[in-house]
Formats: structure tokens, sequence, C-alpha cells
């Protein structure tokens, strides 16, 4: 960077500067220390340079003549270690520091790292007090201690591991729509309608408060959006194949492991689709493919969540890519928990909503893979689910994917596309004038579609094993919690 710099400075401007002056500059940045990510470090290309680093500090070991450094930027898991003589010592160089040091970048005569950094200039840039800071150096503290400090605990090997994966697997999300010819939408935000008609919905309005009989700033109650599906449904009218992926936000009175009020969702929707036979395997090649990007790109931070936050998790992500994920019918899926010798908390009877006790035990029931389950009863679904023609049992071509650890983990359906029997059911829960527009797109081209979403801090719990769900977001925001 700074011989560009320094080239394009004596390239453009060397009438007004004089040649002296642009061979100082030049002179400078040949001799100017390489910045680097501590990631670079770590490839020999830039052995015997002169570089900068800058990180917090890790650990620090203090001998005689010699003091040790780990440092951390963030850029991986791996620290660098500073060797330096005891003359650059300070004793502001403590566990959480922030340090920029400059030195050689030599090979290291240990054999747990293959480079080191003998520093010749080590500058404390921000002091940490080891007694105050929640961390301890060479403790390894669990995700439920670290949850108690959302503002820190991005500074502990852990959860700067679970965010990158995180970083990672948003990509891998994205690889594999553009792989299989998706465009990308992005869907509102704040919207009118309530795709979900479950009424969880967090209504938005400017914070400015006193008069009480002010209209709506939108005209109309506007609302958080609770899933991006019907705008998706507009765009696949012209697209075919669309998919979205940002917050969505739930109004659930929930303290579960499972239930986030915002979280991420990767939805779906895919035209000309007839069967959900072909949505299932959409759904199914999507989580072989990002799971075993994320596992690819990412191995030291998962191996370090395989071995030390949720042992012997990995066997398990193995099972289930290796496995074709199972598929039963709802009423499949009844017969086998009404044989279950197990003491559910809450009965099963054909027409009920499977909790997730249920969902777990249909997923150990197909040996700890994941299983897809299908043609629920219609009344649970909302009324853009594609009515099956199976009286009397009355169910809906809608799926939802269960995976071991977590329960559903995907939802989807095909959706009703003839405008006759759309327009009955919109008419039955009277809708029919909110809709009047959704009714439109099955009025002028409509084809037979189908989609699905993903709760994406779902899919990290079940691929790293993580137990709450909270320990998978940065910023978690849930019921009488809204840190930060
Ligand atoms: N796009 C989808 O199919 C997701 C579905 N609307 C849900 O919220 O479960």
């Amino acid at each position: 960077m700074f011989h560009s710099a320094a080239k394009s400075l004596s390239v453009a401007s060397t009438s007004l500067y004089s040649r002296s002056f642009l061979l100082r500059v030049r002179h400078y940045c040949d001799k100017a220390p390489l910045k680097l990510r501590i990631s670079q470090a770590f490839s020999t290309a830039d052995l015997g340079k002169s570089v900068k680093i800058q990180g917090w500090v890790r650990s620090v070991r203090t001998q005689k003549a010699h003091i040790f450094l780990h440092v951390n930027d963030g850029s991986s898991l791996q620290s660098l270690q500073v060797v330096a003589g005891a003359e650059l010592n300070d004793q502001l160089l403590t566990f959480g520091s922030a340090v920029e040091v400059t030195g050689i970048l030599k090979k290291s005569p240990h054999q747990k790292q293959a480079v080191e950094l003998e520093a010749q200039r080590i500058h404390v840039i921000g002091e940490c007090d080891p007694v105050d800071f929640p961390f301890k150096i060479k403790e390894r503290h669990n995700l439920e201690y670290l949850r108690q400090f959302p503002h820190l605990r991005c500074r502990t090997n852990a959860f700067s591991s679970l965010l990158r994966i995180r970083s990672e697997a948003t990509a891998a999300f994205h690889s594999f729509f553009k792989d299989n010819g998706f465009v990308q939408i992005h869907t509102p935000v704040i919207t009118s309608n309530d795709c979900e008609g479950a009424g969880e919905l967090f209504q938005v309005e400017p914070s400015s408060v006193g008069d009480a009989h002010r209209e709506f700033f939108f005209s109309v109650p506007a609302f958080l959006t609770v899933s991006g599906q019907l705008h998706l449904e507009v765009m696949s009218g012209a697209f075919s194949r669309v998919y979205t992926f940002g917050p969505t936000f739930r109004a659930e009175n929930s303290q579960s492991r499972r239930h986030l009020a915002e979280f991420y969702m990767v939805e779906a929707e895919l035209g000309f689709l007839r069967s959900l036979n072909d949505l299932t395997k959409v759904m199914e090649d999507m989580f072989k493919s990002t799971t075993e990007q994320v596992l690819a790109r990412c191995v030291e931070d998962v191996d370090l969540f395989h071995r030390h936050v949720t042992p012997g998790h990995r066997a398990s992500v193995d099972a289930m890519l290796k496995s074709s994920f199972p598929v039963m019918s709802y009423s499949e899926a009844v017969e086998i928990l009404g044989r279950s010798t197990e003491n559910f908390t809450f009965p099963v009877d054909w027409g009920c909503d499977l909790k997730t006790e249920h969902e777990k035990h249909l997923v150990k029931h197909c040996g700890n893979v994941p299983v897809f389950v299908t043609d629920y009863p219609y009344r649970l679904k909302p009324f853009y689910a594609r009515a099956n023609q199976d009286p009397p049992q009355n169910t809906a071509a809608a799926v939802d994917l269960l995976v071991p650890g977590v329960g559903e983990l995907c939802g989807g359906s095909l959706r009703e596309e003839r405008l006759d029997v759309l327009t009955a059911h919109l008419e039955d829960a009277g809708l029919e004038d909110t809709y009047d527009w959704y009714l439109d797109l099955r009025r002028f081209g409509s084809v037979p579609h189908g989609g699905f979403g993903l709760g994406f801090e779902r899919f990290l719990q079940c691929v790293l094993g993580v137990d709450n769900i909270k320990d998978v977001i940065p910023f978690p925001r849930y019921s009488h919690s809204c840190l930060l």
C-alpha cells in the first residue's frame, strides 16, 4: 500500500513536489514495516520482513531476559507469539490490553507455532485492568458465563470463533443461492401485513409521544416483519427463484433456548414448483452444502467448538451429512408419537400442533438425523398454504424440517396458487380486502410455487451443538432483555 501510494504521488504530482522529497517518501515507504493481519503472518511469505501487528494480548509470560506475549486480532483463532527483550517490558502489558507491535517476523524454534515476531517496539494502546476484566487468563469460561458480557464476549476465543463461523455461514448461504440461480431480494423490515397470522407482531410508530390522537405514521398499522415470504412470492412471479436473508421479529413471550425476538431468517421461494418433494430436495441440498462449506472454511474455529465447547458434536454433524433425510407425513408422525412410551407434557392427537418435545422424539426415532414432516392439518397452517385434496383429513402441502438438538429448523409449503380456492379461504378469514394485492398475483400469470424459511441461529445451534440460541447471535434480543 505504501509503495503504491508513493508511486501514485510521484506520477500524479511530479510538478508539485521536488525530486528529493519524492525520493525521501519512497525511501520511507520502502522502510516502513508491513502492516499485517495476524492470520497473514502465518504464511511464510513474509519471513524476515519488518512487520507491524495490532491486537489484544491473550497471554503474557515473563522470564529474566525475555517476555513472551500472545497477541490476537480477530482475523483467526490463532494468536501470534511475540518475543521481546526484558527491556521492552511494561507494567501495562496485561491480559486484555490492546497493543501495537513492530518487529521482525521469524521462523519459530518451537514446534507449536510456525512463526513468531521478534519485537523491536511494543506500544500499549489501550490498558486493561486484569483484576476488573471479567475474563481471566488461561480460564475457559462457559457460554453461559460469557452471556453476561454481551459487550466484551467477542474478546474470548470461543465467542470470536462463533462469530467468524457465523460470518462464513452467511457467505455459504449466499453462495448456495448464487450457484443455484436465485436472485437475492431485500424484503422490507417494516410491513403492513402479518404473514403468519399468529399475532406476534411488534408495531412500529415514531417515538414522539404526547398527541394521543395522532394518525399512524404510515396511515395504516405497520409492523416489524415476521417473514419476507409474501414479498418473495411477489418476486418469484417475475424471477422464479428468489431468496432473502435478513432480520425477522417475533413478539413471542418466550424465554426458551430456541426463540429470540429478533433472529435472522433465510427464506427462498421457487416458481414453477409442483411438489413438496422438489422443495425438500432444495432444503436438504442447502443444509448439506452450507454445512460442508462452513466445516471446510472454518476448520480451526469449528474444531474449537467440537473439541472444547460442545465435545462429541462432530460425530453428530457427520451423521447428518451422510444421511438421506427421511420423510414422514404428519399422520405417520402422530402414530409414532402415539406408540411411544415417553411421558409427553402435551398429549398427542391428530390435529394437535407438534411441540418441541414431540419434534425431538421424532428426530431420535429416525436415528438422530434431520427428518421432514409433511402434510400438516390444514387448519394449523396460515392462509397461504396449499390445500391438499384429501378429505376427510384436510391437510396442507406444508413441511417442517426437524433437526437433532433443536427441533424445527425450517418450515415451508406449496402456496395456494388457485384463485378460487385462495379467495374462498381469505373470505372465510375475513382477509379478502387486506390481501387483494396477493390475489392479484393469482389473477395475473399465476404459477404453482412454494418456498421455505430457515432460522439461521437454529442452523448454527445444530451445526455447532450449542444448546442456547442466545449464544449464537452477537446481541440477543428476547422478552425482558434488550441490552446495549
Ligand atoms: N418463507 C417461509 O416459508 C417461512 C414461513 N413464512 C415462516 O415464517 O415460517
